[in-house]
């Protein structure tokens, strides 16, 4: 069970209890436990089908779960009560190709009541040229970040984004972090995927992930300290080294009956 919260305590972003999700019939989250604390840049990190979109469904409430608690701002994930909460940027948007930036973006913001904050987050993804192009035209960055547009109308105070700056050159990357950095500032929490070391060191905290497992739930410095290391990336190399015999006893573990059958 989450943990209670009584009144005047704020719950975290996130929290999450023993987690396991099952696709295709391996367990690809392997018993997650952490917390989001709330109006911080967390990045989730770690390679190329380590589990990363799947934790991030479970967050958002598209996941079906074998067994565990996920807590989002103290309510169960998915619930109604969190619809306009949570702001959500998956990896390809699911934006009209035909209709323009600004008409994707009112759109949305009609279906949140949020129409006034159109113009604003035009501009805070910096997408003023494109307002009026047909999003079927835009490079995959624009696209992108129209996609991160949409999450933030209407302001919600959890914004999660799956991989936001792929394909990406360095300078629009960077604006993206001061962005990600001001709305965390401001209260918002982020939790931000990656799969390239480089943006961890970017972070106020850190959720590094190898398949189906949590190596570390810290921030950056800890991470550094904690490994005698400098670099993140050899940070995450030591983590993987620490836990390779764990893993070498995992070996066995059969499939679950919970398991999801859908895409
Ligand atoms: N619909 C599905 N059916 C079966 N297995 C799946 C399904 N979707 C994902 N998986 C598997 O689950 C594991 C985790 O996938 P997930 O997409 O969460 O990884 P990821 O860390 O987000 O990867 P990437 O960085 O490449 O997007 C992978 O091994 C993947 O092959």
């Amino acid at each position: 069970m989450p943990a209670p919260y009584s009144s005047g305590l704020r719950p975290p972003a996130v929290e999450a209890r023993g987690l396991r999700v099952v696709r295709g019939g391996r367990e690809v989250l392997r018993g997650l436990s952490f917390t989001v604390p709330r109006g911080t840049v967390t990045g989730l990190l770690g390679p190329s089908g380590c589990g990363k979109t799947t934790l991030i469904r479970s967050i958002v409430g598209t996941q079906i779960t074998a067994s565990g608690t996920v807590t989002v701002l103290g309510e169960p994930a998915g619930s109604r009560r969190l619809r306009g909460r949570v702001g959500y940027a998956t990896q390809t948007p699911a934006l009209y190709p035909d209709l323009t930036v600004a008409e994707n973006l009112r759109y949305f913001a009609a279906l949140l009541h949020a129409e006034p904050d159109v113009e604003r987050v035009i501009a805070a993804t910096d997408l003023e040229r494109q307002r009026d192009q047909a999003v079927g035209s835009l490079s995959g960055g624009q696209r992108m970040r129209t996609g991160i547009a949409a999450a933030l109308l209407g302001g919600p105070p959890l914004l999660v984004l799956d991989e936001p700056t792929v394909g990406l050159d360095p300078v629009l990357r960077n604006q993206l972090w001061q962005l990600f950095r001001t709305l965390a500032a401001d209260g918002t929490t982020l939790l931000v995927s990656s799969h390239v070391m480089e943006e961890a060191g970017r972070c106020g905290r850190l959720l590094l992930m190898r398949d189906g497992l949590l190596l570390a739930d810290d921030t950056p410095d800890a991470l550094r300290d904690r490994t005698g290391t400098v670099d993140l990336e050899q940070a995450f190399l030591r983590l993987v080294e620490d836990v390779a015999p764990r893993e070498t006893r995992h070996h066995g573990t059969q499939p679950h009956e919970d398991e999801e059958t859908g895409p």
